[in-house]
């Protein structure tokens, strides 16, 4: 079940705000609306945030993000449309029924941290805590709690005005995460730190959300900090929801001219990962493959390099066609293996990281996870082609490389 779930949810702003609701629906468009004194914030947004995800909503100013998220924490109240928080209907909930939603399900991080400056770190990070009425022993030990989480150890004596930005603004996600509640909303949260404590505050959100797999919608106008964080993206313009996707697939399939004019500086290889692009193995074949099997799998393949890997997916290394084709004259029975020069990537490395791999070998790149193990591979044609936006014809590249051999299993 989502956790956040929008259906046509809109907010319009201005004198009897339904007569908006209504001319929309007749095709009316966002200028005519402004010309009758209407201004339609969010349009039509419908989407929802899985558990433990990492959802970004990601347009230009005034594109309606704050808007979207004011109706989200439950500020303001939507025209239209219906949002459901946890499964409840939190649509037209009382004053009441808010005020208990946001003590129990949803915190908040804002850009400009919202401290109390006359209270020490300790009691800000615990503050919700305090609103709860929880006692003073408790609190202290949840504050201190999140405070460790956030790398800051032992500054809860501290005030405020004693920390850096890039310090308060870890306070201001301590309180959220000493909430406790499964919802955290981020607006522009980072964007108003220096870049390397900003890319700092995003591994470290990254990590957190890994241990304790928060669900998080986060808020911002940088296209590559949304790229960053997000499993998905819903970019924004105009008020509507014009694309929820992957990084890959907002890279890769931009649903219109608008997105792919957006996208179009980015530096891909600074955004797509290993992980993104690899593709499953398209050949398996069994522990006593000799060259021959080999050779006609290649050709079948259309591929000039097969990885190797044993029963417990460990790469053991490449054959080429050429050394194969060789092995095959020469009537050999075993494989001509080549263990130098093989390459195992994270999934998690950027494929800027990968091209003098590709450079050094002919061969795809072996993806392996923490434990060693193969989970994918990067045909060298897709590192290539990621240098240059995909055409329409051949969006991926030619996965022509992506065989593999494994002991796992039997023959073929
Ligand atoms: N309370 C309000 N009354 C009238 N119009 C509003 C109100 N709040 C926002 N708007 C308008 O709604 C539109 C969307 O604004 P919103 O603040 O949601 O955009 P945004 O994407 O968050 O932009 P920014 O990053 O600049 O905050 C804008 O045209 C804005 O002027």
């Amino acid at each position: 079940m989502p956790v956040i779930e929008a259906k046509g949810l809109t907010k319009i702003f201005g004198r009897k705000p339904q007569r908006g609701v209504r001319m929309l629906a007749e095709g009316t468009d966002r200028e005519q609306l402004r010309r009758e004194g209407l201004t339609a914030a969010v349009i039509n947004a419908t989407f929802d945030v899985q558990p433990g995800e990492i959802f970004v909503v990601m347009g230009l100013s005034g594109s309606g993000k704050s808007t979207l998220i004011r109706m989200i924490n439950g500020l303001l109240e939507p025209t239209d449309g219906t949002l459901r928080i946890g499964g409840e209907d939190v649509t037209h909930l009382s004053a009441a029924g808010l005020r208990e939603m946001r003590r129990t399900k949803v915190s908040m991080v804002f850009q400009h941290f919202a401290l109390l400056p006359h209270r020490t770190v300790g009691e800000n990070a615990a503050y919700a805590l305090e609103l709860r009425g929880v006692n003073r022993a408790d609190r202290q030990r949840a504050g201190e709690e999140a405070l460790a989480l956030v790398g800051l150890k032992g500054w809860g004596g501290h005030l405020p005005s004693e920390l850096s930005g890039g310090m308060r603004q870890r306070v201001g996600l301590a309180r959220a995460l000493a909430a406790g509640t499964d919802i955290m909303l981020m607006d522009e949260a980072f964007s108003a730190l220096d870049p390397l404590i900003r890319k700092e505050m995003q591994d470290q959100l990254l990590e957190l959300q890994s241990e304790l797999g928060k669900t998080i919608l986060f808020i911002t106008h940088d296209l590559n900090e949304a790229m960053r964080l997000g499993e998905r993206i819903a970019m924004m313009r105009d008020g509507r929801i014009v694309q929820v996707g992957s990084a890959e697939e907002i890279l890769n399939e931009p649903a219109n001219d608008y997105v792919s004019q957006f996208v179009a500086d980015v530096d891909r290889t600074r955004v797509l990962t290993a992980g993104a692009v690899m593709e499953r193995p398209v050949a398996v074949v069994g522990p006593k493959t000799g060259p021959k099997a080999a050779h006609r799998l290649m050709r079948e393949h259309q591929t000039q390099a097969l990885l190797v890997v044993s029963n417990d997916r460990r790469v053991r290394g490449v054959v080429y066609e050429e050394d194969i084709a060789e092995a095959v004259r020469a009537g050999v029975e075993a494989l001509p293996l080549r263990t130098e020069g093989v390459a195992q990537v994270s999934p998690d490395d950027f494929l800027a990281d990968l091209f003098q791999h590709a450079a050094a070998t002919r061969a795809p790149l072996a993806v392996v996870n923490e434990a060693g193990a193969l989970v994918g591979i990067i045909p060298r044609v897709t590192l290539l082609s990621a240098l240059t936006p995909p055409s329409v014809d051949d969006p991926r590249g030619d996965g022509a490389e992506a065989a593999l051999e494994t002991t796992a299993g039997g023959a073929r």
